[in-house]
């Protein structure tokens, strides 16, 4: 396994898998993301929230080399993978989950396909791999053959979370996975999650907001506020009131 050198101790820590350091990230001239800052750990959920347009999914994408950084660094078990474009990084061990994002035309078992052909998995370990995920995932397994567009909103979910997996990610962004789905399959999918964490994998999980279940599995919160950290947490001492005022949609003097 790589490691990582922790900045405070100048020591090397095996189980830092991912570490951002003032990364800045944009379009064009115009930067949404200031300064942010976070370390994902193999074994733990990271949670990183915020309200609309705070730019949860503009870090993301820098972190996963979808948008250039403007400043900052990315480094992934320990190497500096800032300038890499997004395709290298999946195969050193980035995944990234955006919404429920999968090719809807191919069947399940294509999907997962495609998935573990993003990794540097050799030819023959593949079908274990997809045989591992149809096992965790029964319910992927029970609609193989199927267009990914016929199904659930929940089970697209569970099938783009699978299909990142599928090529061995050490550390897996998920963007805002919730969205749109009802409260029960959340709950599983954050569940799904957290296990995955369990097995090791370091996972950094964006929604827009903190709820019970998240609070349960999250190690460590982060929240953005208008595209820098404002608050840094364990959720359990996390005061429920501060919290709440960061979730409140933004006022302005005009209000
Ligand atoms: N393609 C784009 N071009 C220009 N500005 C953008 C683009 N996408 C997002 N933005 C802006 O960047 C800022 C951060 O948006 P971002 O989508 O990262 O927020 P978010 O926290 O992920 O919100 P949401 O919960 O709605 O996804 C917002 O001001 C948004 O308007």
């Amino acid at each position: 396994m790589s490691t990582a050198r922790n900045e405070g101790t100048g020591t090397m820590d095996t189980a830092t898998a991912l570490t951002v350091t003032s990364l800045k990230v944009g379009y064009g001239d115009l930067i949404a993301v200031w300064d942010i800052s976070l370390t994902a750990t193999a074994g733990r959920v990271l949670a990183v929230v915020g309200r609309n347009g705070a730019g949860k999914s503009t870090l993301l994408a820098g972190v996963a080399g979808l948008l250039p950084a403007a400043g900052g660094s990315v480094l992934l078990g320990g190497t500096d993978v800032t300038t890499w474009p997004a395709h290298r990084r999946v195969r050193h061990g980035l995944g990234l989950v955006r919404g429920k994002q999968v090719f809807r035309g191919l069947s399940v078992q294509e999907n997962l396909v495609l998935g573990v052909q993003g990794s540097r998995l050799p030819r023959g370990e593949r079908p274990a791999v997809i045989a591992g995920i149809l096992d965790r995932f029964p319910v992927l397994a029970d609609r193989l053959r199927e267009p990914a567009g016929s199904l659930s909103g929940g089970q697209q979910q569970i099938l783009a979370i699978a299909q990142a997996i599928a090529a061995r990610p050490s550390v897996l962004l998920v963007d805002e996975p919730s969205s749109g789905l009802a409260p029960i399959m959340v709950d599983e999918v954050h569940a799904a999650l957290a296990a995955l964490a369990a097995e090791g994998l370091a996972v950094v999980l964006v929604e827009e907001q903190m709820d019970d279940v998240l609070s349960g599995i999250a190690e460590q919160v982060l929240v953005v506020e208008e595209g820098r950290l404002a608050l840094t947490a364990d959720p359990g001492s996390l005061d429920a009131a501060a919290l709440e005022e960061l979730m409140q949609p933004t006022t302005t003097a005009d209000d």
